[in-house]
């Protein structure tokens, strides 16, 4: 049955209902009429019927379509919340009925890859900055979409979920995008903070999963909490010099969306990526972490990213590089530790 737009007012948008799209649209219907997209028939009936999604419960008056023009028709702000490995599948489908009105704001930690036809990472093996891109460059390739925003910060949904207090951060160079999410998302459990540097921010949310499988690993060995810091503040100089390397702001990185997000997911057991280093460590191997996982870990496919970046950039980053080894080669963790801790650096921050 189609939705009807009843009420003068626009509805907002939320596509993708995984963990943390779930957990923004009820933030959202706190103060607003929401309107998700799920691609399934049997979730949108479910949400329709029961509001519930997964054993997750969305607000009963949160309405479910599976139909991407009437998204586009009923909201003039969407917020994208689908992993990077779905997100240019989703965008176009969307793309056909977005107009250059609508805004966009998308929660996505991962990269997608520009590659030309017929390639792919394994055949490229090393990328340029422009084959790569994040979820705001795509959307800004593959629609009219002009007002394009990120909203990233530690926002573990689960947390989010139980109304713990948080914050996140709204980026985007236009700074309607960023009063409009602070208007609609803004309570007095959530702060929002804006940024105009949309790259900076993206990249931190992305480029934090890695370390923090790292961090996962070190607890899955038991290593404590010396170690726990030394990996964070390496890895937020790292996440500086590939941010910088990728076109983001030494300052983004420094932010709710950088360090703060690196020390939550850094330290959560409810962060997937954490988890994945935590069981790798624990001697499970990568395919049987992927075997078993019903969500997205981004940082994976991360890694596989930006090590192939690494290979253009001129600069090194050890931590990921080293990771990189012990997913999809044959390093050990222990290995790599060894490595990390022989690895001469010298200078204890080197970017300001
Ligand atoms: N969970 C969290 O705490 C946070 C997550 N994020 C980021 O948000 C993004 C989404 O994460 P999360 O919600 O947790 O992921 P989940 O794995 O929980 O959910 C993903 C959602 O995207 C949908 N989806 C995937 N591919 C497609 C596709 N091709 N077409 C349509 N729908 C698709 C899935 O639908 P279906 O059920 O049909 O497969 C599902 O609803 C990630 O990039 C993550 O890093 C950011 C902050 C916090
Ligand atoms: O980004 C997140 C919290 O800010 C969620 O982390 P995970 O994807 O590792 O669960």
């Amino acid at each position: 049955m189609a939705l009807k737009n009843s009420s003068k007012t626009k509805k907002i948008g939320v596509v993708g209902v995984g963990s943390f799209g779930t957990a923004i649209a009820n933030m959202l219907a706190e103060k607003n009429e929401v309107v998700v997209f799920a691609r399934k028939e049997e979730v949108v009936a479910e949400i329709n019927r029961a509001h519930t999604v997964a054993g997750r419960e969305l607000k009963a008056t949160i309405r479910a379509t599976i139909d991407p023009s009437e998204v586009c028709r009923l909201c003039d702000i969407l917020f994208f919340m689908i992993p990077s490995s779905g997100f240019l599948e989703v965008v176009r489908n969307f793309a056909p009925h977005l107009y250059p009105y609508h805004m966009i704001i998308h929660g996505t930690k991962g990269l997608a890859l520009n590659l030309g036809m017929g390639e792919t990472l394994e055949t490229v093996q090393k990328l340029k900055r422009n084959q790569l891109l994040t979820m705001s460059e795509v959307i800004l390739q593959e629609t009219v979409a002009v007002r394009v925003g990120c909203l990233a910060g530690p926002n573990i949904s689960k947390e989010l979920i139980l109304g713990h207090p948080a914050a996140t951060v709204i980026a985007s160079k236009y700074n309607e995008v960023i009063l409009e999410g602070q208007r609609l998302l803004r309570s007095e459990r959530f702060q929002v903070y804006g940024n105009s540097d949309i790259i900076g921010v993206e990249l931190s949310g992305v480029l934090k999963n890695i370390i923090a499988i790292a961090s996962g690993a070190l607890a899955g060995l038991g290593l404590g909490e010396n170690a726990k810091g030394l990996l964070i503040s390496r890895g937020m100089v790292e996440m500086v010099h590939l941010s910088k390397a990728l076109g983001g702001s030494v300052q983004s990185v420094m932010g709710l969306a950088g360090v703060g997000d690196l020390v939550t997911t850094c330290n959560s057991v409810d962060s997937r990526n954490f988890t994945v280093g935590f069981r790798l460590a624990r001697g499970e191997s990568l395919q049987q972490i992927l075997d078993t996982m019903d969500e997205v870990a981004e940082g994976i496919n991360t890694v596989r990213i930006v090590d192939a970046f690494l290979k253009t950039a001129g600069i090194r980053a050890p931590i990921t590089e080293n990771l990189h080894r012990v997913l999809f080669e044959d390093l050990s963790i222990a290995e790599a530790l060894q490595f990390l801790m022989k690895y001469p650096f010298s200078v204890d921050v080197d970017f300001v």
